[in-house]
């Protein structure tokens, strides 16, 4: 697959204080790429890097093959959706849309009846239809987000850069957006970036996942990839969905604060030791219940369950004191009730384990 990004060692630093510390990392043409990492981790910086709002004070952008840093935003073809969408309240849904082709400063189109051609085609495309003539303050959070993507998309640009595109409709608008926003880009063909700190919503619409980290990108994969095999013990931890123990490597077992945990054969190579189990991979049962020899058991205090839509995520208190998550899927097994402080066994396959060492 062709690439229609490289970054190559790219860096900026506010006040000597590096946002981005070298990142390099190539994105393929005709794909969705999400951008996940924590708060503070340079997912604006490296976006508004990208559209040229911001200099990089090093390193090489190309786009298209062709080096952009230094080229002004608006020369670049590189779309922008804000997150607040920035559209203009005191016109309509079309004039909103229009504005972005009549506006460019690159090869401005200024034929009415090619603008009103361009701006249906593109209400089409993302789903609004008859909306044409609203104003911007009659339409829902998920119809402004479609028009903030139409302007963009009608200046056709090679490559769209969406900031938090969801972060500002509720829940149940923001997971059905997902769907919609990919199947908008299917439609487009470019390639879209998409920063999120939400790990759900970067592994269920990336065909890419970017992890950045202190401004580095800690790994870049598919979400299959990610969510089984993290890079180490820090992206486990974005992933949100590992139990993440820390501890010392010894000959048959990963020595940790509460006990002796049997290895599997996955392993990454890192740094800082760490065993790590994913919550959906244990099963809770009576204390008593001996585990099979090919199983790790530890033990630990029921606190809570969290119903979540399929699956209900249990908490349990180890003897350290850590808090212990198990996810069980509904489809796989019935609700249980556990008694409060009731004392469970923890259990889980070695295989399904994954070392950090
Ligand atoms: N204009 C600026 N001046 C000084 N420091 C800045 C500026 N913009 C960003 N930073 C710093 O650079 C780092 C990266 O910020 P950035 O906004 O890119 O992170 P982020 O991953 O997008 O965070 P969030 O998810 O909270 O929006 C942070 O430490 C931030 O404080």
């Amino acid at each position: 697959m062709s690439a229609v990004l490289q970054l190559k060692n790219v860096h900026r630093s506010y006040a000597g204080v590096p946002a981005l510390a070298g990142i390099d990392a190539t994105l393929p043409n005709d794909a969705y790429v999400s951008l996940l990492g924590p708060s503070g981790s340079g997912k604006t910086t490296l976006l508004r890097v990208i559209a040229g709002f911001e200099p990089a004070d090093g390193g090489q952008i190309l786009f298209a093959g062709r080096r952009i840093d230094g080229v002004p935003p608006h020369q670049r073809g590189i779309g922008f959706v804000f997150q607040n969408f920035a559209l203009f309240p005191h016109l309509s849904v079309r004039q909103n849309i229009a504005f972005g082709l009549e506006s460019r400063v690159v090869d401005p189109v200024t034929d009415v009846k090619i603008v009103a051609g361009r701006v249906r085609d593109m209400i089409a495309l993302v789903g609004l239809a008859g909306l044409e003539d609203r104003a911007i303050t009659q339409i829902s959070g998920g119809q402004k987000q479609r028009v903030a993507l139409a302007r963009t998309l009608v200046t056709e640009p090679s490559m769209v850069l969406l900031d938090e595109p969801l972060g500002a409709l509720d829940a149940n608008l923001r997971t059905r957006m997902r769907g919609e926003l990919r199947k908008i880009r299917e439609r487009c063909g470019v390639t879209f970036l998409h920063v999120t700190g939400s790990e759900t919503e970067a592994l269920a619409m990336g065909d890419t996942v970017l992890v950045l980290d202190r401004g580095r990108i800690a790994q870049s994969a598919d979400a299959g990839t990610l969510y089984s095999r993290p890079a180490s013990p820090d992206v486990a931890r974005f992933l949100n969905c590992f139990n993440i123990f820390s501890g010392e490597l010894a000959d048959d077992a990963f020595v940790s604060p509460v006990g002796r945990l049997a290895l599997g054969d996955a392993r990454q190579p890192s740094a800082k030791p760490a065993y790590a189990i994913r919550y959906d991979r244990v099963s809770i049962r009576p204390k008593d219940a001996a585990p099979a020899g090919d199983e790790v058991r530890i033990e630990g205090s029921f606190v809570a369950s969290e119903y979540s839509g399929a699956a209900i995520n249990s908490f349990f208190a180890l003897d350290d004191g850590r808090v212990f998550e198990v996810e069980t899927h509904l489809s796989h097994a019935a609700p249980e009730n556990y008694e409060e402080r009731g004392r469970y066994a923890l259990v889980w396959k070695k295989e399904d384990s994954l070392v950090f060492a």
